[in-house]
């Protein structure tokens, strides 16, 4: 463990924590200035400030201090890291007194009750969480655990089967989900994204859960879909596999830089049913009245369902975003509802585990359109039942 390794951490604790930039994006900018690293020094850092994040709030419980971005305190938090997960420190001054209370800090550790220390979370996320949660403990504990990495089969190329002999030749480990069809784990961290299976479009990366959210609305090959707030596509992809390339999808989303991410991964996947629009104000969902058969809306959300994936959401996340995104979703379902004919399904769908943005959303709509939408089923994924993300979605018909 090289000293500028330990640098190299601690200077993208200060930018996630101090300009608030997210983790994956410091960490890709620290290891393009550091060309020289090899594999092994970039797992490092990448392991060392995710875990320091994911445990933010227990590091400091730890420290017995109040979160702070001097180096100095920084060095401190690290050496605590280290020694909560049972890795070695080498002989360094910066954390000798850390190193001395050893058994202090374990048994410190072991007195901890309350879930929201012990697994990290701000006290104001922690009670919108717990919020008729019995099994909450469970739950936080296992939001704060890395997630495996999950690719979903393109159907449109290949079988899951086949997928997994290829993935086998080019060396990588991987076995089927159990719980959907084209799932799969890879058992070993890889950079996908230069293997030639990923580069001729046979999968793409998505967690298991999310998997399960196109499959609820069951396209239909012919049928015409508006796939709302498409962002990069991964569910429009996966709807186009659903309807073997026919039919049509429409995938909109207010940011254009996400759209032309969807239209690349749209070509590597050799899905051509897709027309691609940018929303640029009430207009573009105005001509598409009553135009739909079936249609996602896939709503921007607090993300609490992919914590796993993004810790240190659970510091940036703010209750003021909670409130706007609760209001974004509202408007959401009552404007962009009226692309769907009468007689049309729709799927509104979450990567979130807050009641407000779920269940009680969705009720509200219902109520505030008076027996113009029927519920057909809802179904709220814990990490906790399945090896997957936390995502809610809900089946409506739109009567006739
Ligand atoms: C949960 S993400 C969608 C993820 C995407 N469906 C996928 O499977 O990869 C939510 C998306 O909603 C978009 N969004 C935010 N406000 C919106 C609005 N008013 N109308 C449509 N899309 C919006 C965001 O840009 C973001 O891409």
């Amino acid at each position: 463990m090289y000293p500028n390794l330990v640098g190299g951490v601690i200077e993208a604790i200060e930018t996630i924590f101090g300009r608030d930039v997210y983790a994956d994006k410091v960490i890709e900018r620290l290891f393009k200035s550091n060309k020289k690293w090899g594999a092994r020094d970039r797992a490092f850092v990448a392991e060392s400030v995710y875990e320091i994040v994911r445990n933010w709030r227990l590091l400091w419980y730890l420290a017995g201090e109040e979160p702070s971005l001097k180096r100095k305190k920084l060095y401190k938090i690290f050496a605590l890291y280290r020694i909560i997960s049972d890795k070695p420190l080498p002989a360094d001054d910066k954390w000798s007194d850390v190193v001395e209370n050893k058994k202090e800090i374990e048994a410190k550790i072991h007195h901890i009750t309350d879930a929201e220390i012990k697994h990290s979370f701000p006290e104001w996320l922690a009670d919108l969480l717990s919020r008729n949660r019995p099994y909450w403990p469970e739950l936080a504990a296992k939001l704060n655990e890395p997630a495996g990495l999950h690719i979903r089969t393109n159907t449109l190329l290949t079988t899951r089967d086949e997928l997994l002999q290829i993935l086998n030749s080019e060396g990588i480990d991987a076995k089927p989900l159990s719980y959907c069809e084209t799932g799969i784990e890879l058992l070993q961290r890889v950079n996908v994204f230069r293997l030639e299976s990923f580069q001729r479009g046979l999968y793409e990366v998505q967690d298991g859960g999310s998997q399960l959210i196109a499959p609820f609305l069951q396209p239909k090959p012919g049928e015409r879909i508006i796939d709302a707030c498409a962002g990069a596509g991964g569910k429009t992809l996966h709807m186009a596999a659903l309807m073997h390339n026919k039919g049509q999808i429409i995938a909109m989303d207010v940011e254009e830089h996400k759209l032309q991410e969807l239209r690349k991964r749209a070509a590597r996947n050799r899905v051509d049913n897709v027309e691609v629009r940018l929303i640029e104000g009430t207009k573009t969902i105005k001509r598409l009245h009553h135009t739909a058969d079936k249609l996602l809306l896939d709503v921007p959300c607090t993300g609490t369902g992919v914590l796993r994936r993004n810790p240190d959401t659970k510091w940036k996340l703010r209750e003021e975003y909670f409130q706007r995104v609760l209001s974004i979703q509202k408007e959401i379902l009552d404007t962009y509802t009226d692309m769907l004919r009468p007689g049309g399904f729709m799927v509104y769908a979450t990567c979130s585990l807050i009641e407000d943005e779920n269940q009680k959303q969705v009720q509200n709509f219902l109520d505030r359109k008076k027996g113009e939408y029927t519920l057909i089923r809802e179904h709220q994924l814990l990490p906790t039942e399945l090896d997957a993300d936390g995502f809610y979605m809900a089946l409506i018909m739109k009567n006739e």
